[in-house]
């Protein structure tokens, strides 16, 4: 497949990711492109990862060929209203990476026969190891479906769901996902320096361990279950920890949020969308 240029419109935490796993997986910063209403953001794209850069979303869509809307959800509605008749026009893919804009508010501001692609990816893109699930409408032809899969391919894992209704759960596992291990990063750093650790030689500590077991977990082939008992010596030191956990409902807490995380995504599809 030729070299396709892409276009983020919205130059923020998760653009800077993706752009960064694109251009560190080698595509050309030539072939990015980036627009931004804040010209600081502009500026440092330029001169950070030297990608073309424009205050004016309209050009981006003129100038590429695969579309990537990287608003935030609430700003979504107006940004597709102002580049809608561009992108009919261009018949662009467009991938839209947005928690909780739904494929029908997708086509309602945008065209009900525009190619698009709606998917949740998470910010380890920004060092190739992240994880996006896609779903694509009826519009996106089999030669657009690698396209947008390459892309988010070059940063991590990608893989498609059906029913677009599993992005919601997706959104509350792995987009939101990172969030969840740093939090654990940042508690046990503390307990750490309780302890009497001093804060670097914490952080390096957690940092490594937390490698070292998604490491373990994706090279093997046993579950997180059996791996923990590996770890677990009866009587032991770790017993003692997970018992401590399991007592004051770890499962149900991680379930309790994850589920929160969903059905705020179900929610910000009624309260910003169309549905
Ligand atoms: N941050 C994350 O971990 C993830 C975010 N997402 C989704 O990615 C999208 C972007 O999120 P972040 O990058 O975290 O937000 P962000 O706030 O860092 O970036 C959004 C950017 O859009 C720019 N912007 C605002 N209005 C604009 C307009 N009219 N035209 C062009 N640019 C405009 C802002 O100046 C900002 O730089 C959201 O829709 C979010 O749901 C998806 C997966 C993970
Ligand atoms: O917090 C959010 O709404 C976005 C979507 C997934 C990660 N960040």
């Amino acid at each position: 497949m030729k070299t396709r240029t892409i276009g983020f419109i919205g130059g923020g935490n998760m653009a800077t990711s993706l752009m960064s796993g694109l251009i560190a997986s080698g595509h050309s910063p030539q072939q990015i492109w980036v627009s931004d209403t804040a010209a600081t953001i502009l500026q440092s794209h330029r001169d950070h990862l030297n990608v073309n850069v424009s205050n004016d979303n309209n050009k981006i869509v003129q100038e590429v060929d695969v579309v990537v809307l990287a608003v935030k959800p609430q700003a979504m509605r107006e940004v597709l209203l102002q580049i809608a008749p561009a992108v009919q026009q261009k018949k662009s893919l467009v991938v839209s990476i947005a928690a909780g804009i739904s494929q029908t508010s997708l086509a309602l501001w945008l065209g009900s026969d525009v190619a698009i692609v709606r998917c949740m990816p998470n910010t380890p893109a920004l060092v190739l190891t992240g994880a996006t699930a896609l779903h694509a409408n009826a519009n996106v032809d089999e030669e657009e479906k690698d396209l947008a899969e390459n892309i988010l391919r070059a940063v991590g894992l990608a893989l498609w769901v059906d029913d677009e209704a599993q992005l919601d759960a997706v959104t509350a596992v792995s987009g939101s996902g990172p969030a969840y291990f740093f939090l654990m990063m940042e508690a046990m750093e503390q307990a750490a320096v309780t302890m009497g650790l001093d804060e670097h030689t914490a952080r390096l500590l957690v940092q490594q361990t937390a490698l070292g077991a998604a490491k373990i977990a994706l090279e093997s082939a046993e579950s997180p279950a059996l791996l923990r008992e590996r770890v677990t010596s009866p009587g032991g030191t770790t017993q003692k920890a997970i018992e401590t956990f399991q007592e004051n409902g770890f499962a149900e807490l991680v379930s309790k949020a994850l589920q929160a995380a969903k059905e705020r995504s179900i929610e910000m599809s009624k309260q910003l969308g169309a549905d």
